[in-house]
């Protein structure tokens, strides 16, 4: 089976094509797949799937590195929209819709090489997350952490975000915080866990700990969640871009409140290309 190998600002994915007809992998051969030993290695998979609604070139799926399936990626999102390009499935020159477990998005092309993803509504209503043990919609939680109170905002953007303002994201402790957060029975489908660093009303800086991989150089989906919980408190601008800089590349991010939704803006990279030979298990 031929694959793609991609990444957006730093956060990389296997694609393959499934639109023939192949089955999708399942989450063993995805985790096989992921590992950067004994597979290919990558933060998550994406398929290539025939669309499900009229008017979309084609819909994907995603899985994580450990196998486990997510509902929303959006450096993925680039990236297949730059795979249908390159395939010819899709126009260089005009924009068209994708579709993911979460919905349809539409595409544009952002006149660098890159890609405009319209990223849906941003729902913050706590059985959406899902979010547990909470009493009603808040622009802010709190969960008990090592003898410390927390404090994080919780969207979804079609999979699980929790997002931590901090005053010094290159400082923050991800890989404690992160795993405490993902465990906690707050969250019961698990959650991204972003650490935000407010620089100005049009830019933050942000790493993520995302579910089913770990700290990733980017996270597209957590980028679009940590602008939608902090405009929405008023920390950052809506309505016009806020640049967001993770470790791998910096993402351009508009909550359009008039739509209710999150554009994101990026860029999509292929990597290389090459033949699956082997999904044995080690
Ligand atoms: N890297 C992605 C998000 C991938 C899925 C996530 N780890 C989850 O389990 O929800 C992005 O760019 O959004």
């Amino acid at each position: 089976m031929r694959f793609s190998k991609m990444h957006g600002a730093g956060n990389d994915f296997v694609v393959l094509d499934l639109r023939g007809g192949l089955p999708a992998p399942t989450p063993a051969q995805c985790a096989r797949l992921g590992d950067r030993h004994f597979g290919v290695g990558c933060d998550q998979i994406l398929t290539i799937e025939p669309p499900r609604s009229a008017g979309s070139i084609a819909a994907y799926r995603i899985w994580n590195a450990d196998g486990s399936a997510s509902g929303q990626c959006g450096n993925g999102a680039r990236c297949v929209a730059a795979w249908l390009v390159r395939d010819g499935a899709a126009p260089a020159d005009a924009g068209f819709t994708i579709e993911s477990p979460a919905g349809v998005h539409p595409v544009q092309h952002d006149g660098e090489g890159g890609f405009v993803i319209d990223m849906g509504a941003p729902r913050f209503a706590p059985a959406a997350i899902p979010l547990a043990g909470v009493d009603g919609e808040h622009d802010e939680y709190m969960l008990a952490l090592d003898g410390e109170t927390l404090r994080f905002g919780a969207v979804s953007m079609g999979n699980p975000h929790a997002v931590i303002e901090v005053a010094d994201a290159a400082a923050a402790d991800v890989a404690r915080i992160g795993p405490a957060v993902q465990a906690s029975a707050m969250f019961p489908a698990s959650a991204n866990v972003g650490f935000a660093q407010v620089l100005a009303p049009d830019r933050i800086r942000l790493r993520v700990f995302e579910r089913g991989v770990g700290e990733t150089l980017a996270c597209g989906s957590g980028a679009c969640a940590a602008v939608a919980v902090l405009a929405r408190r008023g920390r950052v601008q809506a309505d016009a871009e806020v640049a967001v800089e993770l470790p791998g590349g910096t993402l351009r991010i508009r909550h359009d409140t008039a739509a209710n939704s999150v554009f994101m803006a990026g860029p999509a990279a292929f990597v290389f290309e090459g033949n699956l030979l082997s999904q044995e298990q080690p």
